[in-house]
């Protein structure tokens, strides 16, 4: 039996690793993002690789509940049976003390990756298909685990993330759907950029000197996570790359 895949930021990064991985293991895939057109062309790109696979996107910004509410409701009806949620739209914003921090940044990354998180959850979790195997994936980080200089409310967030993933693991046990945190260090991303408002020198920065995790790097540590038999669940996994033993990086000016 196919199984349905849905990822939340698909567009780039981890979540667009995750489609490919996942499509070249023969998921269906529901993808999506508010860059329509990326999801537009990675669909195109997966198909033509993958052709016996369905893959529906839809744009989506998980910020606004009732946009989540709506679309997934909106899903037809063939997509209405879910076996994986990866979590995985989110974002950083901004590198500042707290003293210095803008507000602005402090509520979209609230709004993305701990909000965002729930409405998706909220709605995904009646459509998910216990009979053949539930699973939902968080993308946590090390900043849920640590906090490093500057990084408070990123690191906020994903210790929020941590501690759902904990309440979801327990609230849904007797659903019969699997809960994980995924927990990278440094993934080569667009995540830099978009955390320092597209200054793309800043962001390449970073990871001098670093050999950083790929997006792929995450996707097959996923793949291993959601094809553990039934009898095993994986709470929460700390990936790093192996130059960073911990979540203060040197690169992080
Ligand atoms: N890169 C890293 O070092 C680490 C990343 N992570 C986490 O991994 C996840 C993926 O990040 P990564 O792939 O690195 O970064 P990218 O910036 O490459 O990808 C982020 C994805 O999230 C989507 N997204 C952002 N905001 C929204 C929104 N409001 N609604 C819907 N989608 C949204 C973006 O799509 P679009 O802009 O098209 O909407 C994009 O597809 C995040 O949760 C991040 O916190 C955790 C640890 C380390
Ligand atoms: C875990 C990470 O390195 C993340 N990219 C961050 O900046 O916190």
């Amino acid at each position: 039996m196919t199984k349905t895949v849905f990822i939340t930021g698909a567009s780039s990064g981890i979540g667009q690793a995750c489609a490919e991985v996942l499509a070249k293991e023969g998921y269906n895939l529901l993808l999506c993002a508010r860059r329509l057109n990326r999801l537009e062309a990675l669909k195109d790109a997966l198909l033509a690789a993958y052709p016996t696979i369905q893959i529906h996107i839809f744009e989506l910004d998980v910020r606004d509940a009732e946009q989540v509410a709506n679309q997934i409701e909106g899903l037809p009806p063939a997509w209405k049976k879910i076996n994986v949620l990866i979590n995985n739209a989110g974002l950083s914003q901004g590198l500042d003390p707290i003293q210095n921090g803008d507000i602005g940044d402090w509520d979209r990354m609230i709004d993305t990756n701990i909000k965002g998180l729930l409405y998706v959850s909220k709605s995904v979790i009646p459509l998910m298909d216990t009979e053949n195997g539930a699973h939902i994936v968080n993308l946590g980080s090390i900043a849920g685990k640590e906090v490093y200089p500057n990084g408070n409310v990123y690191c906020a967030t994903k210790h929020a993330v941590d501690a759902l993933t904990k309440a979801m693991r327990i609230d849904l046990l007797t659903q019969g759907i699997k809960v994980t945190s995924i927990d990278p260090g440094m993934v080569e991303t667009e995540f830099s950029e978009v955390r320092f408002h597209g200054d793309r020198e800043r962001a390449k920065n970073v990871y001098n000197g670093v050999q950083a995790l790929t997006g792929k790097d995450i996707a097959e540590t996923i793949l291993f996570v959601i094809t553990r038999p039934a009898h095993v669940n994986i709470n929460d996994l700390l990936i790093m790359p192996t130059a960073q033993a911990t979540g203060t990086i040197v690169n992080r000016k």
